[in-house]
């Protein structure tokens, strides 16, 4: 179990984290939010290899000061590029990373076999594909077997099947464990994470299920326009997604910025609307 409670953490004069309260007890969330939002940022400080410029970060109700031995002990992270020797093959870096912290190796062969790396354990790093690599640093986060897993866009690079095995096994840690897994696929988010949190800028923009972020969506509307129509509609409100068929026509939807009546037709927001209607983009 791991609290935030007005977490800021600053570079210079940028802050990546902005007064964060968080509670994380088991089961897996899903961390959200545009690039440099500071997901990165919170799972570094989450994992003790950064340290927050104020507020009081607690592992199991304990206030850590500024220690971070039982955080590194109690937390795997799996960055978003696990630098890795490419000489070195798969099997000796799993080996090596959890020896190097004082891990069990019990359950790397049992990890290797569920991500699918039986074959390519004693082949060099650097002859296996961006996909692989991923796998390796999983089955490394997950023989790690410590009760807290932090896991950077651990998706990315993935095939279809290999997300699957990813998610299937995460939804089953997740029943004893406390995951914290970022991610921009929504479909991912949704599939495997009871619970999303979404930062912007810094600062917690949602905290609940996804059910939860649909309800709070703003009142959508879709209408079929042309594309001289879009910056009027711009002016006045929030477009959150835009499909341009093949005729050249565009299917908009969008949120108005007022209260007058809007021309469109009501439509239930998705997920991705939601999201989308949470921060819009540029
Ligand atoms: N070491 C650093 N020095 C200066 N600025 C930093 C540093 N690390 C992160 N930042 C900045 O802090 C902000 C948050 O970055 P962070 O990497 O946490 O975002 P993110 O949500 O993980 O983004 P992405 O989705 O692109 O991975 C960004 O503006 C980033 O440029």
């Amino acid at each position: 179990m791991i609290d935030l409670h007005g977490i800021t953490k600053r570079h210079g004069t940028l802050t990546a984290l902005d007064n964060v309260d968080l509670h994380f007890g088991p089961g897996l969330v899903a961390l959200l939010g545009r690039n440099g939002a500071g997901k990165s940022t919170l799972l570094s400080l989450m994992a003790g290899l950064a340290l927050e410029t104020s507020g009081v970060l607690e592992l199991e109700n304990r206030s850590l000061g500024r220690r971070r031995s039982a955080l590194r002990a109690a937390v795997t992270l799996l960055p978003q590029d696990l630098s890795l020797d490419p000489r070195a093959t798969a099997a000796e870096l799993v080996d090596y990373l959890l020896r190097l912290r004082g891990r069990s190796v019990h359950r790397v062969a049992e990890m290797f076999e569920l991500f699918g790396l039986g074959t390519v354990a004693r082949r060099p790093l650097g002859e296996l594909s961006g996909g692989t690599r991923q796998r390796v640093g999983l089955a490394y986060a997950c023989a790690a077997d410590t009760p807290i897993l932090l896991l950077d866009e651990p998706t990315q690079g993935l095939d279809p099947w290999e997300r699957l095995t990813l998610m299937r096994h995460l939804a089953e840690a997740g029943s004893t464990k406390t995951i914290v897994c970022s991610t921009h696929i929504l479909s991912d988010a949704e599939q495997i994470a009871s619970r999303l949190v979404v930062l912007h800028d810094g600062r917690v923009a949602f905290d609940g299920s996804a059910e939860k972020l649909i309800a709070a969506a703003p009142p959508l509307y879709e209408l079929r326009c042309e594309h001289h129509d879009l910056a009027s509609l711009r002016e006045q409100g929030t477009i959150v997604r835009v499909a341009r068929d093949e005729h050249g026509h565009y299917t908009v939807r969008w949120t108005p910025g007022d209260d007058r009546p809007p021309p469109g037709t009501a439509v239930e927001p998705t997920l991705q609307d939601a999201y989308l209607a949470l921060h819009p983009g540029p």
